[in-house]
């Protein structure tokens, strides 16, 4: 197997005393779709917000291309792109503005206007949004802004949380499609999502997490849409004692 890009090692963080994430182990490998489900507070922007260093885990490690993201914050950063669940733009900046901004912040060399036109267009944004403020934008044109970025960070990694909610069936498969692009060159993706069925579409696989714990890892390959809802709510109904 190729040498995973994402990996959590007994990952870690509790607050207060209460365990928001119980020694997560799991690895993400080149071009590897992971979709992470679970209900309100189960522990999965925590396991993102390790991953992206803005959190200190209580114990364990985040390990990017095989280092440390505490020990190595500057070289994981490099080779990781994040989109949350509203993209931050500067809205009174236009999508080209945006992204040449983002770039330079990047630190892999500027590009030109062409260059930078070319990379909006790839992430689906349509010619003439590009050179609009950010202001008039629907979240799906957004979020569309934030592959851009990542595909001109040239990232390895992506993180991704909850990035279709809200977004209509067609922009929320225009995203998934530009997500499935980004794996077919190699990137490694670990997405947070409510939504069952575009994980089941996009993912290779989804682990089911509860009160901070990853409690079963599937192959979307085998299992159904059904079997994978099933599953997921026989998980969720432990939890209140419903018994289907
Ligand atoms: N800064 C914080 N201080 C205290 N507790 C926190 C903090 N951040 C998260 N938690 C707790 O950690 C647990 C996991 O939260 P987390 O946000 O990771 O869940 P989630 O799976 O992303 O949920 P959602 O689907 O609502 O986004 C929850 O019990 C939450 O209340």
């Amino acid at each position: 197997m190729a040498e995973p890009i994402l990996q959590a090692i007994d990952l870690s963080k509790s607050y207060n005393g209460h365990l928001a994430l119980d020694r997560l182990n799991l690895s993400i490998a080149p071009g590897e779709i992971f979709c992470l489900l679970g209900a309100n507070g189960a522990g999965k922007t925590t396991t993102i917000n390790l991953f992206l260093n803005f959190i200190e885990p209580t114990s364990g490690e985040a390990r990017i291309k095989g280092r440390s993201v505490v020990d190595a914050p500057l070289e994981t950063k490099a080779d990781l792109a994040y989109i949350p669940e509203q993209v931050n733009l500067y809205r009174n900046l236009t999508g080209l503005e945006n992204l040449a901004y983002f770039n330079d912040l990047a630190g892999k060399g500027s590009r030109s206007r062409a260059e930078l036109l070319e990379i909006l267009e790839k992430a689906g944004l349509p010619r003439e949004a590009a050179t609009r403020r950010v202001s008039s934008y629907s979240k799906g044109m957004r979020q569309k802004v934030g592959i851009a970025i990542a595909l001109a960070k040239q990232a390895e990694a992506l993180l991704l949380d909850e990035p279709t909610s809200g977004l209509d069936p067609k922009a929320s498969n225009e995203f998934s499609r530009l997500i499935e692009d980004l794996s077919s060159r190699g990137v490694a993706v670990l997405m947070a999502t409510h939504d069952l069925f575009r994980a089941k579409e996009s993912g290779h696989r989804v682990g089911i997490m509860r009160e901070g714990k990853l409690l079963t890892t599937l192959k979307t390959a085998d299992v159904s849409h059904a079997d994978l809802e099933q599953i997921y709510l026989e998980h969720m109904s432990e939890l209140t004692g419903i018994s289907s």
